[in-house]
C-alpha cells in the first residue's frame, strides 16, 4: 500500500454522501485512509466542525458544509488539502486562505461531465424540433413543423471554454458539427487543438451558429454578455442553451426574442434563481426551463473525490487544485 494512513474528515451530510459516493468508491476511500464520517444529515456550523476535523490532514466539503474559517483554520492546523465536493469553487475562497498552505480541489472536472451531458441531449433536441414537432401533434394531423439540422451539419457555439465546455466539446466532436468557440482566454492554437476554432467577437458566434450552449462563470466581465444586439444577431431558428448562470444573460432581452416566435431556448439557470412563478421562461412554448438540474449530484464526483485523494496521498496533485491567481476567469 504506497498510501499513509491520514486521517479524513468528510462533512458532508449523510444524503450528500449518498448522492456522491457509490459504495465502492466509499470503500476506495476507506482503504486509503482512516476516514470520518459526518453521521448526520445536519449541516455543521464552524463550532462542530473545528472538533470533527481535529487531526484531520484531508477535509472533504461542500456547499453544505463550512467553509474554512479563520477558527477551523485556527483549530484545525492539521489540513493541508480541502477537497470541494462540488463545481463553482470561487465563493468558496476565504481570506483566512491567503498565506495558508493548504490546498483547495474542486471537482469542476466530475460535475462538467454531468452538465455537458445534458447539453448535448437538449442541442439535438433543439436542432432536430423535437418539441415543436411534438406539441404541434396534439392539434395537427401532420406536423408543419420540419424535421430540422443534425448535429453533422450544424455550427456549434461554445461561450467559454471551461470545464463544462471542453467535456462538451469532447462529447459533441464525433458527431462531426463545425465548432466555434468564443473565450478571450484561450489562444486560436489551443481552441484548434480542442478542435474547435476560436472568433473573436461574441457577435460573429452569434450570426454563425445553429446552436449555441454557454459556460462562462458569473464575472464583472460575463454580466448579461448575451444581450439584445446578440440575440437579435442569432439565426431565426437557433438553439441557445444556458446552464451556466442565469446573470450571464440578459433575460428579458432574450424573451423579447421568444416572443417574436424566434429561436428555441434551454435555460437550466435563471437570474433570480427559481425564476418567478409569473415569469415568460416557465411557460412559453419555445423555452425549456429547468431548475438547475444539470450538474446535480453524481457518482462521477465521488469518484473524482477518491482519486483527488489518492493522488494527493501519493505527493501528486488533484485534478483541479484552484489558485487564487485562477478565480477571476473562474466559477
Ligand atoms: N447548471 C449547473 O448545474 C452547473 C452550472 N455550472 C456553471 O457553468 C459555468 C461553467 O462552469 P465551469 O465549466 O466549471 O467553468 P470554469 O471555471 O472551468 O471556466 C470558466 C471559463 O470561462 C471563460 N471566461 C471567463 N470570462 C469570459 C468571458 N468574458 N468570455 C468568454 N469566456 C470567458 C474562462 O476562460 C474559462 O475558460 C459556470 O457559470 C458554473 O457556475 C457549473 C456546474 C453545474
Ligand atoms: O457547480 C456549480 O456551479 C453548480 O451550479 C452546481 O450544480
Amino acid at each position: 500500500m504506497p498510501f499513509k494512513m491520514v486521517q479524513i474528515g468528510v462533512l458532508l451530510p449523510i444524503s450528500m454522501q449518498k448522492a456522491i459516493f457509490s459504495e465502492a468508491s466509499r470503500n476506495d476511500l476507506e482503504a486509503v485512509a482512516n476516514v470520518r464520517w459526518n453521521e448526520t444529515d445536519e449541516q455543521l456550523n464552524d463550532e462542530q466542525a473545528c472538533e470533527f476535523l481535529q487531526g484531520c490532514e484531508v477535509s472533504i466539503g461542500s456547499w453544505r458544509t463550512p467553509k474554512p474559517s479563520k477558527a477551523i483554520l485556527e483549530a484545525c492546523p492539521t489540513i493541508k488539502l480541502w477537497e470541494h465536493a462540488a463545481g463553482s469553487v470561487k465563493a468558496f475562497f476565504t481570506d483566512e486562505l491567503q498565506g495558508k498552505e493548504i490546498m483547495i480541489a474542486s471537482c469542476a472536472p466530475a460535475i462538467g461531465r454531468t452538465v455537458a451531458e445534458m447539453v448535448l441531449g437538449e442541442m439535438i433536441i433543439g436542432l432536430r424540433r423535437i418539441i415543436p414537432n411534438a406539441q404541434s401533434n396534439r392539434t395537427e394531423r401532420r406536423t408543419p413543423v420540419p424535421n430540422k439540422l443534425y448535429l453533422a451539419a450544424a455550427t456549434v457555439g461554445i461561450i467559454g471554454a471551461s470545464q463544462v465546455g471542453r467535456y462538451f466539446l469532447q462529447l459533441v466532436r464525433p458527431f462531426g458539427p463545425r465548432v466555434l468557440l468564443y473565450d478571450p482566454y484561450i489562444t486560436h492554437e489551443a481552441a484548434a487543438q480542442l478542435g474547435a476554432t476560436k472568433v473573436d467577437s461574441l457577435l460573429e458566434l452569434c450570426a454563425q451558429c445553429d446552436a449555441i450552449t454557454m459556460h462562462t462563470p458569473m464575472t464583472d466581465s460575463t454580466r448579461q454578455m448575451m444581450g439584445a444586439k446578440e440575440f437579435q444577431a442569432m439565426k431565426d431558428d437557433a438553439v441557445f442553451i444556458n446552464s451556466s448562470r442565469g446573470g450571464c444573460i440578459d433575460e428579458r432581452a432574450l424573451i423579447a426574442e421568444l416572443e417574436k416566435g424566434r429561436l428555441f431556448a434551454f435555460l437550466d439557470v435563471s437570474d433570480p434563481e427559481p425564476a418567478d412563478m409569473d415569469n415568460p421562461i416557465r411557460t412559453m412554448p419555445n423555452v425549456i426551463y429547468t431548475s438547475h438540474l444539470a450538474g446535480g449530484q453524481s457518482y462521477h464526483i465521488g469518484n473524482q473525490v477518491v482519486e483527488d485523494v489518492k493522488a494527493y496521498l501519493s505527493g501528486q496533485k488533484p485534478k483541479m487544485v484552484v489558485t487564487w491567481d485562477m478565480l477571476d476567469r473562474l466559477a
